[in-house]
């Protein structure tokens, strides 16, 4: 399979390639040339099989003769051998067709895990068998950066730098970053908001020559074609679990830079029966205002209860506008070419995009309240960021006798602060791993919004 970029000027590039890249060099993002898609027969034919081999099935056909089959499944069984739950992804119900997708169990205690996982043994698999060493450099608002660094710390071919954005994330996030001590390990907390550490990133990739002996730049956030490719399976596990293909299944997604609900989309495209897929999102809500208003225009950043949603530059929306505008490169660039501009879709455009997906926005005040509602309708406990989905599907939801799943997308441990104010005698406690978290000694570089000293950080770590 190939893999061409959003903006139609870069050459195209195999899976490995891809997966070894960040953005295409025509500042574009890659996509498959074409989609996988099954029948519905064949995906009757995946009824009962379990995540491991739901995801292989799933993965193959974009993996192609790179990895071989027992590669992949090596590198899949390794993968979530590390997750907490035998199901991976259980549901649990919360209410009248009601579905909460628990994308918690991994090590980091966020459905990153489910990618990034899958991204570290890949990446070891694919640098190992070229003898090459590389940096991964990506951008965080709290829980891409632990992921990434639980996937990365252990490839002897990597080094590994995050930026965050200083003091913007939960404490428990920042903690499970900056207390990994290993030597190919570095966190950087930027004097500045997420957009900022993703555009510097994004900047990074453009020019390289920053880095000493000829390294070079390989993405772990979701503009890396298998992050968004790993999530992809529990959409198809969980709407099997539930009767499809038989079924239609809606799903309900907390969404910031637009990977996990593209994932959703690409899972309809391959056949899988969805029939709403929600964009929620907090105060920091221009998708939604895209959707419903045609009103793409960045406002300032709002810090809110849901720190990880707090972005207003959704990467992935640019896979998205690439097939509203028929995969026409030419398009998209130029309807990016200034992203801090309003940006307008065309008629068609909009009415495309209304058809695939309905949004909704939800501000801290109903946060704390719909947590608090449902602890005490259904006893179940949930992170703010899910809460959020939650909200959002029972506001726009159309079809009652249909499941609605709510991805779950982080634990309520890691930020007990927003769940205190909707709860404050509610105790958390951290999973066993975890437990001395908060005397582990940390180890982190705060750096000036300044992409010069930033690369001068970098050259510096690694000995150039
Ligand atoms: C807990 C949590 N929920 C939701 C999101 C939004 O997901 P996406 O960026 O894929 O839209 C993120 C960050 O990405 C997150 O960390
Ligand atoms: N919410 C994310 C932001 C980065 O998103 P990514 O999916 O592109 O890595 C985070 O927690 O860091």
């Amino acid at each position: 399979m190939k893999f061409i970029s959003t903006r139609g000027r870069a050459p195209s590039l195999s899976f490995a390639d891809t997966v070894l890249t960040g953005l295409a060099s025509d500042g574009g993002l890659y996509v498959p040339e074409s989609l996988p898609a099954f029948s519905r027969e064949e995906i009757a034919s995946m009824a009962g099989l379990d995540y491991r081999e739901l995801a292989f099935r799933i993965m193959q056909p974009f993996v192609g003769s790179d990895v071989s089959e027992e590669e992949l499944r090596g590198i899949i069984d390794r993968s979530y051998s590390t997750f907490r739950h035998s199901a991976i992804a259980p549901l649990v119900q919360t209410d009248t067709n009601e579905w909460i997708l628990e994308l918690f169990h991994g090590p980091t205690l966020a459905f990153k895990d489910f990618a990034l996982q899958f991204l570290g043994q890949l990446f070891d698999l694919l640098l190992k068998k070229r003898g090459e060493r590389v940096v991964v450099m990506g951008a965080t608002s709290g829980d891409t950066g632990s992921a990434a660094i639980e996937g990365c710390r252990h490839c002897e071919n990597i080094d590994i730098f995050i930026l965050h954005p200083h003091n913007r994330v939960s404490e428990v996030q920042r903690r499970q970053m900056t207390t990994v001590l290993s030597d190919n390990v570095f966190n950087i907390a930027l004097e500045g908001n997420f957009d900022d550490c993703q555009n510097m990133v994004k900047a990074s990739f453009a020019e390289q020559s920053f880095l000493p002996d000829g390294r070079r730049l390989v993405a772990v956030n979701s503009i890396n074609w298998a992050r968004i490719m790993a999530q992809i399976v529990y959409y198809f596990y969980a709407a099997l679990r539930l009767g499809a293909p038989q079924r239609t299944v809606n799903f309900s997604v907390p969404t910031g830079n637009f990977g996990d609900i593209f994932a959703g989309y690409l899972a309809r495209q391959m056949g899988l029966p969805i029939g709403q897929l929600v964009i929620a999102t907090n105060a920091n809500d221009i998708l939604h205002r895209c959707i419903s208003d045609n009103d793409h225009s960045p406002r300032p950043l709002v810090h809110s209860l849901s720190p990880s949603m707090d972005i207003m530059v959704s990467s992935n929306f640019e896979r998205l506008l690439f097939d509203l505008y028929g995969r026409d490169g030419a398009a998209v660039a130029a309807l990016l070419a200034d992203r801090s501009a309003p940006m307008h879709l065309s008629k068609e455009a909009l009415d495309r995009a209304r058809e695939l997906f309905s949004s909704y926005r939800v501000d801290d005040t109903r946060t704390v309240e719909v947590i608090r509602a449902v602890y005490e309708s259904s006893g179940y406990l949930l992170d703010p960021h899910t809460a959020i989905g939650v909200e959002a599907a029972r506001q726009v939801r159309r079809a009652e006798d249909q499941p609605m799943v709510c991805l779950s997308t982080a634990h309520p441990a890691k930020f007990p602060q927003a769940v205190a104010r909707a709860l404050p005698t509610q105790e958390i406690p951290l999973p066993p791993h975890m437990q001395d978290l908060f005397q582990r000694e940390e180890r982190m570089k705060v750096l000036p919004n300044d992409l010069k000293r930033v690369h001068e950080f970098m050259a510096m770590a690694l000995g150039g």
